[in-house]
């Protein structure tokens, strides 16, 4: 059964569990000998991290950042903050950043200029769900799972107001919650 407050899925379990499974592969030979410092973006990125990276069959190191920009509001704010750094030095690393979406592309705008700055050897950014028609500054994902139409979409990660991050797969809610 799915959650009352969804009005459509757009992505099942198995759907999503094939995109990773594929984007694991590709990022396997990309990053086979580089050690890679791949670095999920909490909250929403936890789901697609935890199944990319065991999708991932070669030497990697997991650390994570905690930034926000959206609060309780379903339009970002663009004033982003970093509630968690890194434990680890980038210096010199190879940084596979993991996104579960990317909306007006602000959050990882910011965090890439944060790792530029802090001499990362190279810069990739892994994401879920790419939703281009949003996008307010100039960025771009290495690699894309899905491109989803411009609908608010939770599950997987994704939240709205902290809730629905636990659903399997991911969907569109219904209007009368956000409105
Ligand atoms: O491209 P943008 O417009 O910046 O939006 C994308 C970001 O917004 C969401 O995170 P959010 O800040 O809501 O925090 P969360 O990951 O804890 O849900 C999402 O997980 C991305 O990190
Ligand atoms: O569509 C979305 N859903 C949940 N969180 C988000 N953050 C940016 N876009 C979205
Ligand atoms: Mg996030």
């Amino acid at each position: 059964m799915n959650h009352p407050d969804i009005k459509e899925v757009l992505y099942t379990e198995e759907e999503i569990k094939k995109v990773t499974q594929e984007l694991g592969a590709v990022l396997t030979k990309e990053y086979e000998g580089k050690n890679p410092l791949v670095i999920g973006v909490l909250k929403g990125a936890i789901m697609f991290m935890t199944d990319l990276s065991r999708a991932m069959d070669c030497d990697l190191e997991l650390d994570f950042m905690d930034v926000t920009s959206y609060g309780a509001a379903i339009e970002s704010s663009g004033d982003v903050k970093i509630l968690k750094d890194l434990d680890t030095s980038v210096e010199d690393r190879d940084l596979l950043i993991v996104e579960d979406i990317i909306d007006t592309g602000r959050t990882l705008s910011y965090l890439i200029d944060i790792f530029r700055y802090r001499k990362a050897k190279s810069i990739k950014i892994v994401t879920l769900l790419d939703k281009k028609e949003r996008r307010a500054v100039d960025l771009e994902a290495d690699y894309v799972g899905i491109n989803v139409p411009n609908e608010f979409v939770v599950g997987y990660g994704l939240d709205y107001i902290e809730k629905y991050r636990n659903l399997p797969y991911i969907g569109v809610l219904k209007e009368e919650i956000y409105q």
